[in-house]
């Protein structure tokens, strides 16, 4: 479980985070969604620890991590994975290379013993036979494979995802949602997903958080999100056609 009280941050005098407190359930997906611009990213970054928060604390299953000492900060960025945009894996490198990178980093494991992690977390990503293949020789969708599997090789208490479906076509799309709360639910992860995809939220959301303008302005489930009273929830959720025809059917008159 992650909690955040009351994260403000501002950049040049602008406020961007405005005081944001919520907690992520762990063996959930939870969702930080909103527009473009809103401090989502910034809100991820001070979650992980790649921005420090001009105020406010986030908690890792009790642990203040905002100022925690360097020990117990390396202990709990060593618990977590992340799945970069874009897959973000080394182009240099091929599939295996970029799984087992973080147990090089993070472990004194045998080889083959880190080649049998490496293997598992492969195989329960769905990629089989494709060890020696490089970033260049396989697909976006299997990018974003290797991207979970390499987040998920530590046994990750947290995986953190940066719009984790950008740039895959929808089909692809929901099958790397659905991979991401599979394995949330399969190994008890506390798992947060930075995303503005309404298709993500429908499929996946058992948590969502929905900023707007750096505030948190809404927080709830899929389940209710198309009841909301909130204004700019409603503006964001039925942008699309698709979704206003959604809600047209199931409120008739
Ligand atoms: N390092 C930084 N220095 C200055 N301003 C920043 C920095 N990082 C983010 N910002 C500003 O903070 C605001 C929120 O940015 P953020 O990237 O969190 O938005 P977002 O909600 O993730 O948007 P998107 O969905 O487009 O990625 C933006 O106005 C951005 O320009």
């Amino acid at each position: 479980m992650i909690e955040i009280d009351n994260i403000k941050k501002s950049f040049d005098g602008k406020e961007v985070l405005k005081g944001i407190s919520g907690v992520f359930e762990k063996g959930k997906t939870n969702l930080i969604i909103g527009a473009s611009g809103t401090g989502k990213s910034v809100l991820l970054k001070c979650i992980v620890g790649l921005i420090k928060p001009d105020e406010g604390t986030v908690f890792y299953d009790n642990r203040d991590f905002t100022n925690a000492d360097r020990n117990l900060k390396t202990d709990i960025r060593r618990e977590i994975g992340m799945l970069f945009q874009g897959g973000a894996l080394f182009d240099s490198k091929n599939v295996e290379q970029n799984v087992i990178f973080p147990l090089n980093v993070l472990t004194q494991m045998p080889l083959d013993e880190k080649l049998d992690r490496v293997n598992f977390c492969l195989q329960r990503v769905g990629l089989e036979n494709v060890n020696k293949k490089m970033p260049s020789e396989i697909s976006g969708g299997m990018k974003k494979r290797v991207g979970i599997a390499r987040a998920i090789v530590n046994n990750s208490s947290y995986l953190f995802c940066d719009e984790p479906n950008s740039g895959l076509d929808p089909q692809t799309a929901i099958t790397i949602d659905n991979l991401i709360k599979e394995i949330t639910e399969e190994f008890n992860i506390t798992t947060i997903v930075v995303t503005h995809d309404m298709n993500s939220v429908m499929e996946i959301g058992d948590y969502v958080m929905f900023l707007h303008e750096g505030l948190k302005v809404w927080e709830g489930s899929d389940q209710n999100i198309m009841k909301s009273q909130v204004k700019e929830l409603n503006d964001f959720v039925f942008a699309n056609k698709m979704m206003r025809t959604v809600r047209n059917e199931e409120t008739p008159g």
